[in-house]
């Protein structure tokens, strides 16, 4: 009996072993198997990339992150011919404002990247950018985005040089506006709509606005919202598989708070009137925007990366500047760094911090670098045998 007792008990020592053993097997299993299944393969960067420059829209700070990009990968830029500034921006797009293409008549030739203003026109663009090329661009709530273009090119735009402010102009806007003056008046109606190819004088009818909407979402794989600007990093880092400091930025094309104005609750309503196609154009792909946003993250990883990316931000700002707050143009002596002023705006800029080892200053002169010496710097390096771009505003 006792030999009986004894036996059994042996086997339930044993049953108990054998169910640790497997435990611990499962466990050690578990891991080794997760060790053994190779991460979902990484596909490489997106390097083919155009970038439609919509005006008063953060796309300048886009402009420097793409620049940033191509310069450390070695990647070729489409940039603006001989003396241009623009891609012929109003002008509708054609291949000859590209340098190094006027030459071309077969056109072999393909960029990596494009991001400087042009009127889009896709059969040129396609020229000039690979088949595989990633097409993005970015929207501005037009009351903000009138706001802003009506003070920068309150000088230049005819239809803005006569009101006063632009509550004036917004209560009556066919007083100052005539459709027929020229393309220097695109400033100041349906601006983004313009920008991406389409007539800006157009009536908002239903299903011509359809059409186009339509048009934009076939021929680009993301529309970002400035509003948002940093969730429209965090989703474009995502699309491009680029790594965090690709996208960290510093603010660019910022105007001081003493040229910003605030407008009437009555005159925010007129802009969406006004600029009614800019208004479609916004909601549409504002709503799209955050449906990919959501399609894509969770809430907390949203909130996490978007942390990341501002963390980042300050970690590089107190690396390079001096204080992170833009300056005015009288506390910026590097000209390098001095932004182009226009219209009633004051444009700011940044001060690098003194005693920069070469590396780091490599980094934060290029990340706090205006677009105009931005571009003349990629020109350079590029087409090293060209004359240099000359900007002029910088001899004064
Ligand atoms: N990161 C970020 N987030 C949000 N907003 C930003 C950012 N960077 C630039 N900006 C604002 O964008 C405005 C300048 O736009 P652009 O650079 O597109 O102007 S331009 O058409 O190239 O002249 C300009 O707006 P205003 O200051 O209202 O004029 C900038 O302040």
């Amino acid at each position: 009996m006792s030999i009986l007792r004894g036996t059994q008990r042996s086997f339930q020592v044993a049953l108990w072993f054998l169910v640790l053993a497997v435990f611990l097997l499962v466990v050690f299993l578990h891991v080794d198997f997760r060790l053994l299944i190779p991460d979902k393969v990484q596909e490489p960067p997106v390097t083919n990339i155009m970038f439609l420059k919509t005006h008063k829209t953060a796309s300048s700070t886009i402009l420097n992150i793409l620049y940033r990009f191509s310069e450390s990968h070695n990647l070729s830029t489409a940039l603006p011919e001989g003396s241009r500034v623009h891609l012929g921006y109003p002008w509708l797009f054609v291949t000859r404002y590209v340098e190094g293409l006027k030459q071309d008549a077969h056109l072999q030739h393909h960029f990596n990247i494009m991001c400087n203003h042009l009127r889009f026109n896709y059969p040129e663009v396609q020229k000039v950018m690979p088949r595989d090329t990633f097409y993005f661009s970015i929207l501005r709530n037009p009351v903000f985005q009138l706001e802003s273009s009506f003070i920068y090119y309150k000088d230049y735009a005819p239809a803005f040089q006569r009101a006063k402010s632009l509550d004036e102009f917004l209560a009556d806007p066919w007083k100052y506006y005539k459709a027929s003056v020229s393309l220097e008046n695109v400033y100041a109606k349906n601006n983004m709509w313009f920008d991406f190819g389409f007539d800006n004088n157009a009536p908002a009818d239903k299903d011509y606005v359809r059409k186009c909407l339509a048009e934009v979402e076939q021929r680009f794989h993301l529309v970002l919202i400035a509003d948002y600007f940093d969730e429209s990093m965090v989703l474009l880092r995502r699309r491009l598989r680029w790594q965090l400091d690709d996208v960290v930025s510093f603010k660019l094309n910022v105007r001081s708070q003493s040229t910003v104005s605030h407008l009437t609750p009555e005159s925010q309503e007129r802009v969406q009137h006004w600029c009614a196609l800019d208004w479609q154009l916004y909601q549409h792909f504002n709503r799209t925007f955050w449906t990919q946003l959501h399609a894509e993250l969770s809430p907390r990883q949203l909130t996490e990366e978007v942390e990341q990316l501002r963390e980042r931000q300050r970690e590089l700002m107190a690396l390079c500047l001096q204080d992170p707050e833009p300056k005015n143009l009288t506390h910026i002596d590097d000209r390098n760094l001095r932004p182009y002023q226009s219209g009633k705006a004051k444009i700011l800029g940044y001060k690098l911090r003194h005693g920069l080892d070469t590396t780091t200053l490599h980094i934060c002169q290029r990340m706090a670098m205006p677009e105009l010496q931005h571009m003349a710097h990629m020109y350079s390096l590029q087409f090293p045998d060209k004359t240099p771009k000359d900007i002029p505003f910088l001899k004064k």
